[in-house]
């Protein structure tokens, strides 16, 4: 049997599967030994939150910024600023908004869907892991679609928005709006309010921010925990993997279960990388938001309502065998 080539260099042809697991360095086949994440992680979120209130109300930068006095007769905070004097991520269209957090479910999407077309989960739980992974990612999804865009109706936000009092009222400065007042009075939906030039004023605003924010990263993080668990090839640190997938030989990334060329441990490691991304723009966003808008009720209510669709998502199961043979997880 000829002697089989490493990046130009023949080694012995007699390796088999077992003494290339062996080869691989224990740090990183830690997957056996892995720890479940505990739901109390679930906490870091609060403590973000309260810091970046904490910080919101220490702050002397943090501060309000100066605001124009209302003209007569107008009760809208109107004058919120789109840029902030002291804070980039204090305006609302700053780019990372923009892009980022106002369409953050399709980046969410694209993170699950390429975090589970290149994961390489157990043959033979492999369609089991899918199809319960899929039905997480409706659950999940379902809770944004009811929170946020649709609930039978208006969204859930909305509803809570005009239950506590709120209405959409014409923007002073917005004559077609001034027109239509009547016709502004009957509307329920913040969306709409805005497009027709009126101001969303005046009842309990859950943060949709914090609720998506918060949804996004926890969903992807435990994902990624979850695929990692039911992988074929070893836990490995995207350094590690691009280190193991390019000194191995062809025969070795076979026996390894996974690496099958550099190119697609690449195109694995990026896509971590892109989770990543996801997961840290998600959190950084949070604190913004959780320095510069809403009120502390506000930020609480996305945030329990974000929590209680992840613990039944991931959790529940602790308590219901069945509804863990249903949906999988952790
Ligand atoms: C091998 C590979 C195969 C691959 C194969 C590929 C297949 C490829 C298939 C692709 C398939 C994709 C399929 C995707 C399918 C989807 O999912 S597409 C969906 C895309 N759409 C989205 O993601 C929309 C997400 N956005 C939302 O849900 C809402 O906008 C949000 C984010 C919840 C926020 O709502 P909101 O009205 O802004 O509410 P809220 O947070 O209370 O904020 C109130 C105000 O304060 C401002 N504010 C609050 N916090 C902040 C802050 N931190 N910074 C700035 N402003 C703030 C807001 O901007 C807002 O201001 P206004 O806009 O009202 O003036």
């Amino acid at each position: 049997m000829p002697a089989v080539q490493r990046n130009g260099r023949a080694v012995p042809p007699e390796k088999t599967q077992e003494s290339v697991k062996e080869s691989i360095p224990s740090a990183m086949t830690a997957s056996q030994g892995q720890q479940r994440p505990s739901p109390y992680l679930l906490l870091v979120y609060p403590v973000l939150l309260a810091l970046g209130s904490l910080w919101a109300v220490i702050s002397p930068t943090a501060a309000s910024p100066p605001t124009a006095p209302l003209a007569p007769g107008v009760t809208s905070d109107l004058n919120v600023p789109h840029f902030h004097h002291t804070n980039y991520f204090a305006g609302k269209r700053n780019l990372v908004n923009i892009y980022f957090v106002k369409v953050g479910w399709f980046w969410t999407t694209i993170a699950f869907i390429l975090l589970q077309t290149t994961s390489r989960p157990r043959a033979s739980i492999a369609k089991k892991h899918y199809i319960q992974a899929g039905l997480r990612y409706a659950l999940v999804t379902f809770s944004w679609i009811l929170t946020t865009q649709w609930c039978f109706g208006p969204a859930l936000i909305d509803r809570s928005f005009t239950i506590t009092g709120g209405h959409c009222e014409p923007h002073p400065f917005n004559e077609a709006s001034l027109k239509d007042a009547v016709k502004l009075s009957r509307v329920n939906s913040g969306i709409v309010c805005k497009a027709y030039g009126g101001n969303w004023h005046g009842g309990h605003d859950i943060s949709g921010h914090v609720f998506i924010l918060v949804l996004s990263s926890a969903f992807l993080l435990y994902e990624l925990y979850i695929a990692d668990c039911h992988s074929a090839h070893p836990h490995v640190s995207p350094q590690a993997a691009a280190a193991v997938a390019h000194n191995m030989t062809d025969e070795e990334r076979t026996a390894m279960g996974g690496w099958e060329s550099e190119t697609v441990a690449k195109i694995r490691i990026w896509s971590r990388y892109f989770l990543y991304g996801v997961v840290g723009l998600d959190l950084w966003m949070l604190m913004m938001t959780a320095i510069w808008f809403h009120t502390w009720l506000e930020k609480l209510s996305g945030l329990l309502i974000a929590g209680s669709t992840i613990w039944s998502v991931f959790f529940l199961g602790d308590f219901l065998p069945q509804w863990r043979s249903i949906v999988g997880g952790l």
